[in-house]
C-alpha cells in the first residue's frame, strides 16, 4: 500500500497551517509534505510532527520572492549565493524535522539556454554535496508550462537526462503524476523506466488539479501499479481540494492509517 502524504500547502486549509498537521493526523494520514515551513520556527513544525507521530516526506528548498512571481533561481546564472543561503536555510529545518528530501525548485528560464543549464548543474551538485552530507535527497521536479509558465524543468527526459548524468545516489526525481499526464501522459511505462530514478511521486486528478479520484487518470490502477513496482517512497497528495477536504477523502478511506 503506498505511504501517502497530506500535503498541508493545500489540504487542510480550512486551519490555521500548524493546526493542519493534527488534522492530516486525525483524517489517517501517517505522513505529511509541503511547500514552504518557512514562515514558522524549526521547532514548531518538528514539534507537531512528533505529537501526532507524523514523519515529513518532503519540502521545499526557499524558492525566492513567490509573491513576486520567483519559482526558485537554480538554474538563473548569477543567483549561486541565493542557491547557497537557501540550502543553509532548509537545512536548518532538515535537521529539526528529520526531513529526508529536499525539491530544489529550478526558477523560469528558457530550458534551452546553455547558461541555465550549466547554472542548474552547479546549483544541484551544490546542494547534492551539502545535502547528502547529512543523508538528504534533492529530488527535481517536471513541472507543466500551463501551471507555471516559462519555467525551467519543463521536461521528464531532460530530467532523467540530467540525474543519470549526475550520477549522484542524492539526486533523484518527483515524479508528479499531475504533471506527467499533462506534459506527456504515458503515465504507467513513465513510472516503470523511471523508478530507478524517482525519490518522490506526487498525486492529482488531471485536468482540475483535485482529488486523486476521477477524470482522466485510473488512480485505484495507478496505486496498485506503484505497490507492483515495489516503490516504497512516499505519495504526496498535492490537490486542490473540491470542498472542504473532509468531505473529499473518500478515495483515501481504504489507505489510511487506523490506531
Ligand atoms: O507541483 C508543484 O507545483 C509542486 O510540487 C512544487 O513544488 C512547485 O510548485
Ligand atoms: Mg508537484
Amino acid at each position: 500500500m503506498p505511504k501517502f502524504a497530506a500535503n498541508l500547502t493545500l489540504m487542510f486549509t480550512e486551519r490555521d497551517f500548524l493546526d493542519r498537521f493534527d488534522a492530516a493526523a486525525d483524517a489517517g494520514f501517517a505522513a505529511v509534505e509541503f511547500m514552504f515551513p518557512y514562515d514558522h520556527a524549526p521547532e514548531a513544525i518538528a514539534e507537531r510532527l512528533t505529537r501526532n507521530d507524523l514523519t515529513l516526506a518532503l519540502f521545499n528548498l526557499p524558492p525566492g520572492n513567490w509573491a513576486a512571481g520567483e519559482r526558485g533561481f537554480a538554474a538563473l546564472p548569477g543567483r549561486f549565493d541565493d542557491v547557497k543561503a537557501s540550502v543553509d536555510k532548509a537545512l536548518d529545518y532538515a535537521r529539526a524535522t528529520g526531513v529526508k528530501r529536499l525539491h530544489m525548485m529550478a526558477g523560469l528560464a528558457d530550458a534551452n539556454a546553455p547558461e541555465a543549464q550549466v547554472a542548474y548543474r552547479r546549483a544541484v551538485e551544490y546542494a547534492a554535496e551539502r545535502l547528502g552530507a547529512v543523508g538528504v535527497d534533492v529530488v527535481l521536479e517536471p513541472i507543466n508550462g500551463r501551471n507555471m509558465p516559462g519555467y525551467f524543468m519543463n521536461s521528464f527526459k531532460a530530467a532523467a537526462a540530467l540525474i543519470e548524468d549526475l550520477g549522484r545516489p542524492n539526486v533523484k526525481l518527483l515524479f508528479d503524476i499531475y504533471h506527467r499526464q499533462i506534459l506527456h501522459g504515458d503515465v504507467t511505462v513513465a513510472l516503470r523506466e523511471l523508478l530507478p530514478l524517482i525519490g518522490h511521486v506526487q498525486v492529482a486528478s488531471v485536468p482540475s488539479r483535485n482529488e486523486p479520484d476521477g477524470e482522466e487518470l485510473n488512480y485505484v490502477y495507478l496505486f496498485a501499479q506503484l505497490d507492483r513496482l515495489g516503490y516504497a517512497g512516499f505519495v504526496g497528495c498535492e490537490y486542490n481540494p473540491r470542498g472542504p477536504t473532509l468531505e473529499g477523502l473518500g478515495w483515501f478511506e481504504r489507505y489510511k492509517r487506523r490506531r
